[in-house]
């Protein structure tokens, strides 16, 4: 269902060595900048980029181009990225009569070196950079350290009220000095999780259009019909190795938000950069507009999209499938593609088309499935048994709820020996007609059909527990508050400690609270939500409450994929990362009742998942770095990206 069967690939005739991001925290840096005046295959004034940047001292233009001139630029990219990124504006491809422009590389300063994102650190510029990048006037004398930098923005976050004002300040943050931003949210992470993520990233969704201030992204309209390998060129970063693409028909469980699901693909990847240690400038948010059905947002005068109804069939899958083989064209084949928030009709049919030819994954089914079997696997500690032991129950029967249903069946599959035909009857789903059975077969959608088991028909979610008395409930409807209190209760009825995974997003739209949970149960549930709760008391007990959210997975995830210069993406690499994912959770974690680790480990964590899915993509032949680095974990951690400051000469 996920993905493509590895045989397929083992003797895939890729190779080569993947890209990996150089760890220079030892070595003084120049802010150098290449820039060239040029235009793509010869069509003058196509695409002009010229940046000059004045005051920049010869000893400066002599060093950046002795360590990075355009020929060992070309080096790197050449021996590193396949696909097109070598020769990004065709001149090596121009004929002679073509016209091309020639590149010219400068350093980065003044006003210009505090104005470029990748580059600014504000107050921390050194006397002696400050002297040598003509910043002298420019800021105010004191300098100041990261650190404290870190310190003051964290003090002027808790000062703001609005969690929406917290998100715009990481924005802004964003958008002024990359290196702050990321140490800020590494340093910070479980305070600022919600903030750049769920809940607060729903809740910018739905108002990017009033808060919009720059593009952080590739918005791909049916407008670029035609026109989008042109549009991705016009990204200013060449060597990409992460896309997360939207269409934005389904964010969380809020629903069409049309173009302003921009806000996910921009979140998920900050995640990527600050959890994975993907590096910043090798992520590319996109969000594919091809209208929206949300007459709200089509009758909004701030709306920043297509004013039209959703394109659907042919005129969809053109435009789509244009994306994708521009992408590939573009990046080459070892480009991650990460699905995120496309309703479950096109997400199922994506993910089948694209599985056999791109590295594609679909977060909302594959990394969502991952990390609540990891979940699982933890929680047997506390309930005891195995996988197979259990009876699973969802409300919800779509991308996330289909998706887990069929890594837990895979992995009690894997672990029985039971045909998968058994192992998926014991678990059953609930949409919103009711509880999922044979008689309903006719009229299901596909990805429901593998679990329409026999069974008297049943229309609610209390009179199912009842009937199926599930030992696991989960929730993966975007349907707030529908765990009601008799549905809790009656999971505590016949179990002793009732795993109750509330997983929808945002908070609002999740199907039980923590104290709910808790209270009803008794103090008994083991509870995991999709969007973070605060502690609960009950009884004169703190119960912490864990979060069962994809982003434990993904970071991680694509980590291993890019660092094993995987081509395909495979059911038994979910199942690693899960296993990875479970192993990290500690006895100091279970006694609490947590079912995951602490975000604030989330680095180590997603090297040890990166380094299981690595060596799972060198088993099934699938990866291309070769050789195999013999400490996956250790290759993992040197490849991450640190965003600590560098020393500029
Ligand atoms: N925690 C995490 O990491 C993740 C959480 N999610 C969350 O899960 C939710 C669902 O996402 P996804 O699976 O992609 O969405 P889908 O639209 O694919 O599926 C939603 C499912 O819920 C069913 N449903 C909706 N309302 C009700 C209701 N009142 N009673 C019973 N069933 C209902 C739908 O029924 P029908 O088919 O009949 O329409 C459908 O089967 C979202 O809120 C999302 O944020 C998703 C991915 C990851
Ligand atoms: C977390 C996530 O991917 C979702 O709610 O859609």
């Amino acid at each position: 269902m996920f993905a493509v069967n590895g045989s397929t690939f083992l003797n895939n005739s890729l190779s080569g060595v993947p890209r990996v991001f150089p760890r220079s925290t030892q070595r003084v840096a120049a802010p150098l900048v290449v820039v060239a005046a040029v235009s793509s295959n010869g069509r003058p004034g196509d695409r002009n980029v010229s940046v000059l940047v004045e005051n920049t001292s010869k000893e400066m233009v002599e060093s950046a181009t002795s360590s990075s001139s355009p020929s060992a630029i070309d080096k790197e990219a050449k021996s590193t990225v396949g696909g097109g990124v070598e020769d990004v504006y065709g001149e090596d491809s121009a004929t002679e009569d073509m016209h091309i422009t020639p590149w010219t590389v400068t350093v980065a300063s003044g006003y210009q070196l505090l104005r470029d994102p990748h580059y600014n650190k504000g107050l921390a510029f050194t006397e002696k950079e400050r002297d040598a990048h003509f910043l002298r006037g420019l800021l105010p004398p004191g300098v100041v350290s990261q650190e404290i930098q870190v310190k003051k923005m964290m003090h002027n976050m808790r000062q703001y009220q609005v969690p929406l004002q917290r998100y715009m300040a990481m924005m802004d943050l964003q958008e002024r000095n990359e290196r702050l931003f990321y140490k800020l949210l590494i340093d910070n992470v479980e305070e600022l999780l919600p903030v750049v993520y769920t809940p607060t990233v729903g809740e910018a969704c739905q108002k990017y259009g009033s808060i919009f201030r720059q593009p952080q992204g590739l918005f791909i309209s049916l407008k670029e019909k035609g026109r989008i390998l042109e549009v991705l060129k016009n990204w200013p970063e060449k060597k990409i190795q992460v896309i997360v693409v939207t269409d934005g028909e389904r964010i969380l469980g809020l629903g069409d938000l049309g173009c302003q699901g921009m806000g996910i693909p921009v979140g998920k990847l900050s995640l990527y950069s600050a959890l994975g240690g993907i590096r910043p400038s090798a992520c590319l948010p996109v969000t594919i507009d091809v209208g929206t059905n949300n007459e709200k947002l089509l009758e909004d005068e701030f709306y920043i999209g297509l004013r039209r109804r959703r394109a659907t069939g042919q005129e969809y899958s053109e435009l789509l499938h244009e994306f994708m083989s521009a992408v590939k064209q573009n990046y080459g084949e070892k480009v991650l593609i990460q699905f995120e928030d496309f309703a479950n009709h096109n997400a199922f049919d994506l993910l089948a088309k694209y599985g056999t030819s791109h590295l594609v994954f679909n977060d909302d089914i594959e990394g969502t499935a991952s990390v609540v079997l990891a979940g699982l696997i933890a929680a047997l500690k506390l309930v005891g048994g195995a996988l197979a032991d259990h009876r699973f129950l969802f409300l919800g029967a779509g991308e996330a709820g289909t998706g887990i249903a069929e890594l837990i069946a895979l992995e009690i599959s894997k672990q029985t020996g039971a045909p998968l035909e058994e192992t998926r009857k014991k678990i059953w789903l609930v949409d919103s007609k009711g509880l999922i059975v044979r008689s309903r077969i006719e009229s299901l959608q596909h990805f429901k059909r593998p679990w329409a088991h026999e069974h008297e028909p049943i229309n609610n979610l209390a009179d199912a527990v009842k009937s199926i008395k599930p030992t696991v409930l989960i929730g993966s409807s975007g349907a707030g508050r529908t765990f009601t209190k008799e549905i809790v209760e009656s999971m505590s009825s016949f179990n002793e400690k009732p795993i109750i995974l509330a997983l929808s997003n945002p908070t609002s739209q999740s199907e039980c609270t923590a104290e709910e949970a808790y209270k009803w149960s008794e103090g008994r549930c083991i509870f995991a939500s999709g969007s973070p709760f605060a502690p609960v008391e009950y009884n004169g007990k703190v119960y912490p409450s864990g979060q069962a959210n994809n982003a434990y997975i993904f970071p991680g995830f694509g980590l291993g994929l890019i660092i094993s210069g995987a081509i395909r993406v495979h059911d038994e690499m979910l199942l690693v990362a899960s296993e990875a994912l479970a192993e990290q959770v500690s006895h100091e974690n279970l006694e609490k009742g947590l079912i995951y680790p602490p975000f604030s480990n989330i680095r180590k964590i997603s090297a040890q998942i990166a380094a299981r899915v690595a060596e799972k993509a060198f088993q099934l032949g699938l990866a291309t770095r070769l050789p195999q680095p013999e400490n996956l974990v250790r290759y993992a951690e040197s490849c991450m990206y640190s965003p600590n400051y560098r020393t500029y000469r």
